[in-house]
């Protein structure tokens, strides 16, 4: 953090901005819902972006059921991956309506990655409210949707809610306590605290738990893969200012870790969509896709990262006028 009046800022906020899921049972939720509908707002969308997560999206989406039952949830999507592991089959028998990624906005090509998966689920949903949350946690429950949804429904200051969670890492059978979340702890905090530091108090910025109102999500880029997290927060605070942040505690999170190498690809491009709004010059015209290179011992092996990013999708909006609006929606 780099002063004082920083760090004050920072105190500050989250004195004021940080929740808990336990605060927002369904009941609570029902009736921030019931209150929500009679002022005129619009619904709630929850998003599954899904690559290959046969194995936990079923159970997640049983965990929704009572919240979509209740009215406080409109619609369950998941956007798909093109899984071949069975995924969409399974996400269509628990409940969820299944949407093939690359499919939506299909005239910006394929999509690239979870960043696009999340954009392009814009014109799939309706509410007004919009909640991400990722297929592949293992310890899911509904909290960490509850959570997220109770501070925008109970406070129209609030615009933007990211997810904070203690993260085990587990190996085998072995569990190490808080030793999740590299990338989180050796890229994404310290650039914010040098580059950004109103937004240190964000205890998991890279979260893929995460809601905002339809209307600010709209107005912000978002890059094609796991620079989304990054650049939506960092934007989104530029966009709304801090008081519109909050954050919420969901409890523990046991996410499927990947490969360091994997991981350093993420923090490739993790560093790419801060430097994009830290600095102002010439990573602003990097090529949509940038290899990293991983030296061996016999040579380099390189790996494309796809940094691209999304316009604001008001943008597209504006530019193709109202069939970008409604693509792959329920009628
Ligand atoms: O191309 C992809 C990659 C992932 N996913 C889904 O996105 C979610 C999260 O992806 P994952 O690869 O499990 O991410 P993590 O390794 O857990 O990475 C963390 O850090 C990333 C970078 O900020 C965030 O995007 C993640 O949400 C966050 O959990 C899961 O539901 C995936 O199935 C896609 O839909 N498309
Ligand atoms: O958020 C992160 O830092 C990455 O998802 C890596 O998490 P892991 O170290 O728990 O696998």
């Amino acid at each position: 953090m780099t002063s004082i009046s920083t760090q004050k800022q920072v105190e500050r906020w989250l004195a004021r901005r940080s929740y808990r899921s336990e605060d927002y049972p369904l009941r609570r939720l029902a009736e921030l819902r019931r209150a929500s509908d009679a002022a005129g707002r619009g619904g709630v969308s929850v998003v599954l972006p899904a690559r290959e997560v046969a194995a936990t999206i079923g159970s997640i989406l049983d965990s929704l059921a009572a919240l979509r039952e209740a009215g406080v949830v409109d619609e369950l999507v998941v956007v798909d991956a093109a899984s071949a592991d069975g995924t969409a089959a399974i996400a269509a028998e628990h409940g969820g309506r299944v949407v093939q990624e690359s499919e939506l906005l299909s005239a910006h090509g394929p999509a690239r990655g979870k960043g696009d998966a999340l954009w392009r689920s814009l014109v799939a949903t309706a509410g007004e409210v919009v909640v991400f949350v990722d297929a592949d946690t293992e310890n899911f429950d509904d909290r960490f949707v509850r959570g997220l949804i109770g501070p925008l429904l109970e406070e129209s200051a609030v615009a933007f809610v990211k997810g904070a969670f203690r993260r085990p890492f587990k190996l085998g059978e072995t569990t190490v306590p808080d030793a999740g979340g590299r990338v989180t702890e050796l890229v994404a905090r310290p650039l914010l605290n040098l580059h950004v530091p109103e937004l240190a108090g964000f205890r998991q910025p890279l979260a893929g738990e995460f809601a905002a109102r339809r209307a600010l999500l709209e107005q912000l880029p978002f890059p094609v893969g796991y620079g989304v997290e990054i650049a939506t927060l960092i934007d989104a605070y530029r966009v709304a200012g801090l008081d519109a942040l909050a954050q919420v505690d969901l409890g523990e999170r046991q996410n499927r870790h990947q490969p360091l190498r994997a991981l350093s690809a993420m923090a490739f491009a993790v560093l790419i969509a801060a430097e994009r709004r830290v600095r102002a010059d010439s990573l602003a015209a990097l090529p949509d896709a940038r290899p990293i290179a991983f030296p061996t011992a016999d040579g380099v092996e390189l790996r494309t990262v796809a940094v691209e990013e999304r316009p604001p999708l008001a943008q597209v909006r504006a530019a193709s006028g109202p069939e970008a609006a409604g693509e792959g929606r329920r009628s």
